[in-house]
């Protein structure tokens, strides 16, 4: 849809700051919590909650925490039904509990994204604001109301765009967020390295735009959690016409998955130590990593409808790290059990339990 791929554009405003208020608010929260435990699934859930808030919609997790838990809560659902038969015609006429429950949670975010219209709408006609905004609702607001029918979004479309990038913007970050810092906790020979990198270009003072994009071994460990517990483990797709592929013979109609994370473990490409974390594979970029095979390493998608999100996604990651690597050294608490599964990305199922000791008197 083309206003989902106007959303990387969006980012030319310099999303940093509102990036960083997010993270001061989390490590706010940490203070007090020194030597203790924390599960950072959750925190970064928060995070990153904030953040697309932020950025995208022009408000905070707090405004935006209901239609978070809905989605979370439908995500769950589609994930667990993602490979069963849909009859078209039996579905019409009877429904399991879960579509039931799906379909509420359709409804109730609906009705919060049209809330959120009618707020956007009603400040231009009491003369409020302006303009709808120029973030990303401001956008999808515009193009609701465009006169021209040809340009109008219908309500359905808007919708969509709206859960895409409340779920994309969050859920994936979140995750690979959560990923790498345990990587960190229990691979205390790259966590020195990154504070190292990251105290040698900002010192104490906060991230900026330049020095973001000179953090190499970030970038290096970053590709690596992308490797191995990247937040998109397939890319769904639906066959619009007979194709072979290799050996298989593809019917029309019919609904596939190709795994990605199947090429990123693959030991013909990587090497026999497929599963270990190795950041030093990545030390000379991705090109070099992959051997130049660039179907080896798609941890944003490929072709046209790769990830909108990817700069976003980086830049957010990149900060929160090097704020916390700034403050902290992190290790692995010994309540955490390694159980990853797959819903919609890939999620530690027990959650990720750390303790943090402060590098300085904060
Ligand atoms: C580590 C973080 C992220 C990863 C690994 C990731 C990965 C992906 C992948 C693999 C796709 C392609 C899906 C396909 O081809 O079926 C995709 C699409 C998309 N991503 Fe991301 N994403 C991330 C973060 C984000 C963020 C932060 C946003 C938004 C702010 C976002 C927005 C989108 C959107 C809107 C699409 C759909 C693009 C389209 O259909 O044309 N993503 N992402």
């Amino acid at each position: 849809m083309l206003l989902l791929l106007n959303f990387g554009g969006l980012f030319g405003q310099n999303m940093t700051p509102a990036i960083i208020v997010s993270v001061e608010t989390m490590l706010e929260r940490w203070k007090g919590q020194e030597g203790k435990e924390i599960e950072v699934y959750n925190e970064f859930r928060l995070l990153t909650s904030e953040v697309i808030s932020r950025t995208a919609f022009g408000s905070n997790y707090l405004e935006g925490e209901k239609i978070f838990a809905m989605l979370n809560k439908l995500t769950i659902l589609v994930s667990r039904n993602i490979s069963k038969t849909k009859i078209p015609f039996i579905n019409k006429l009877w429904k399991s509990v879960e579509m039931l429950e799906s379909e509420k949670l359709e409804k109730g975010i609906q009705d919060y994204v049209m809330e959120m219209i009618k707020k956007r709408e009603d400040k231009v006609v009491s003369g409020e604001a302006d303009s709808f905004g120029n973030d990303f609702l401001g956008l999808l607001v515009n193009a609701y109301n465009d006169l021209d029918d040809k340009n109008r979004v219908s309500l359905e479309d808007l919708v969509g765009e709206c859960k895409t990038i409340y779920f994309a913007g969050q859920e994936t970050v979140n995750s690979l967020l959560a990923w790498i810092v345990l990587h960190l906790a229990i691979h205390g020979d790259w966590q020195e390295k990154a504070r190292r990198e990251v105290i040698d270009i900002f010192g104490n003072q906060n991230p900026h735009l330049q020095g973001i994009a000179k953090l190499k071994i970030m970038t290096m460990i970053i590709n690596e959690t992308l490797r191995l517990y990247g937040p998109s483990n397939g890319l769904p797709r639906t066959v619009a016409r007979e194709v072979q592929l290799g050996k298989l013979l593809l019917p029309a109609n019919i609904d596939i998955l190709p795994l990605n994370i199947g090429l990123h473990r693959d030991p013909h490409l990587w090497g026999d130590d497929v599963h270990l974390f190795k950041p030093e594979r990545f030390a000379e970029g991705i090109a070099k990593a992959t051997n130049y095979t660039a179907a080896a390493f798609f941890p944003f998608g490929l072709g046209p409808r790769s990830c909108v999100g990817m700069t976003l996604a980086t830049i957010e990651t990149k900060i929160a790290l090097s704020m916390i690597l700034q403050r902290y050294t992190i290790t692995i608490s010994p309540a955490y059990v390694h159980s990853p599964i797959p819903i919609l990305t890939i999620r530690p199922r027990h959650g990720i339990q750390i303790i943090l000791e402060p590098l300085h008197s904060c």
